[in-house]
């Protein structure tokens, strides 16, 4: 990527040379930059070290990890044998057992959280792309399996269940289809609660939070200049998620991945109330306002009638660095257990971990049969 603090003409070429900026956009332009996380195992700002590195691209490209290897992202690796499988592949494993160490399974930890559970109401937050549904290359057709929809269903009848997702509400909406759960959608930005009918049989209005509504047409805007300027860069994708967007590097050869950042950087030279966070080979524009996943945990714990740690025990499970907000909120809290998916290791906040989407729906599907049968035996 173009240094940009070097310089001294007013104007400056970026990334490929196709985009020409001055001199007045470049502090902007250095603040933009400055977008927070280091490298991750798909991309998603973190990396297996902790290591924080000064550009997105850099990291993203340094550590992601081919795909059909399920080993750590990177090494610390210092004694001389650096290029030497066998050591490396050793140092991997056990990086990968300390974490596991660290972060344990919350299947193995199941009788822990139930245990936390006495006496207390289990609210589940979950997130869609990569905990609910495995990472695919089209985010239109990232679906979720008819049975993990049903784990989801029924682990919904025990505890309250929301919905935390980047995507706007309505497609998140879509992929999930059941009524009965909250969503939050555009990273927490827009919040709706199930309709319900109450015992007189009147329609009593469902949650409802949109705290970023203002920046709608901010949003709109923003989308069709990005859209125009990186239509020259094949495989590129913007995605309208209503109050915020995402710049998906996903399908983008490496090769154009600084010039496509630094398209995505100079667009919001002119833009100073959105910001740039990152997630899994995606760049995600947002307004700048102080809410994200873990202001709409609080949200709905509040609105569930929960504002109290002693009457509830959160879980929340997802995959991604916006994730890190709300895990961050219950560790702050000393309430209830944030879960990260993940097979490598991650600088998280989490407690527990689980390794795929597949993970998460068996660990739901143990929850709600273990309130079943607590239930039953209860004569409820
Ligand atoms: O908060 P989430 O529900 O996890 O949403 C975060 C982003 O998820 C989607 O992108 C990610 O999943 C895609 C489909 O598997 C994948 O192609 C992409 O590379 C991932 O970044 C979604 O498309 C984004 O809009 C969300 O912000």
């Amino acid at each position: 990527m173009a240094n940009q603090n070097v310089a001294s003409s007013s104007e400056m070429k970026l990334g490929n040379g196709c985009v020409t900026i001055s001199m007045n956009k470049l502090q902007r332009l250095n603040e933009i930059h400055n977008i927070g996380g280091g490298g991750g195992g798909d991309g998603d700002g973190r990396t297996g070290t902790g290591t924080r590195m000064s550009s997105w691209v850099e990291s993203m490209r340094a550590s992601s990890p081919p795909r059909s290897n399920n080993k750590t992202i990177t090494t610390t690796n210092n004694n001389n044998n650096n290029n030497n499988p066998a050591s490396v592949s050793q140092t991997q494993n056990h990086n990968q057992n300390s974490w596991i160490a660290s972060h344990p399974s919350a299947l193995t930890m199941l009788e822990e959280i139930k245990n936390a559970s006495k006496g207390k109401q289990i609210v589940m937050f979950l997130d869609y792309d990569g905990t609910l549904s495995p990472i695919v290359e089209d985010p239109d057709r990232a679906f979720m399996s008819d049975k993990m929809r049903f784990a989801v269903k029924t682990v919904a009848r025990y505890f309250p269940t929301a919905i935390v997702s980047g995507r706007c509400r309505d497609k998140v909406y879509d992929f999930v289809k059941l009524p009965e759960l909250y969503y939050a959608g555009s990273h927490g930005m827009d919040i709706k609660g199930p309709t319900k009918i109450t015992k007189q049989k009147k329609i009593k209005n469902a949650v409802m939070y949109q705290p970023a509504a203002e920046f709608s047409p901010m949003i709109d805007e923003v989308y069709t200049i990005l859209v125009e300027e990186t239509k020259s860069i094949p495989g590129v994708r913007v995605e309208h998620n209503k109050f915020c967007l995402s710049v998906h590097f996903r399908c983008v050869d490496e090769n154009n991945w600084d010039a496509l950042a630094d398209q995505v950087k100079v667009v919001l030279t002119e833009y100073p109330k959105l910001k740039l966070t990152q997630g899994r080979k995606v760049l995600e524009i947002r307004p700048t306002i102080k809410w994200d996943k873990g202001k709409a945990l609080e949200f709905l714990l509040e609105s569930l009638g929960y504002p109290n740690a002693n009457q509830v025990l959160p879980l929340y499970i997802g995959d991604d660095q916006t994730d890190e907000d709300a895990f961050k909120v219950l560790r702050d809290r000393g309430q209830g257990f944030g879960i990260l998916v993940s097979k490598f290791p991650k600088e998280t906040n989490a407690t527990y971990s689980l390794q795929e989407p597949s993970e998460v729906k068996d660990f739901l599907r143990e929850l709600a049969k273990w309130k079943r049968v607590f239930m039953r035996r209860d004569g409820r």
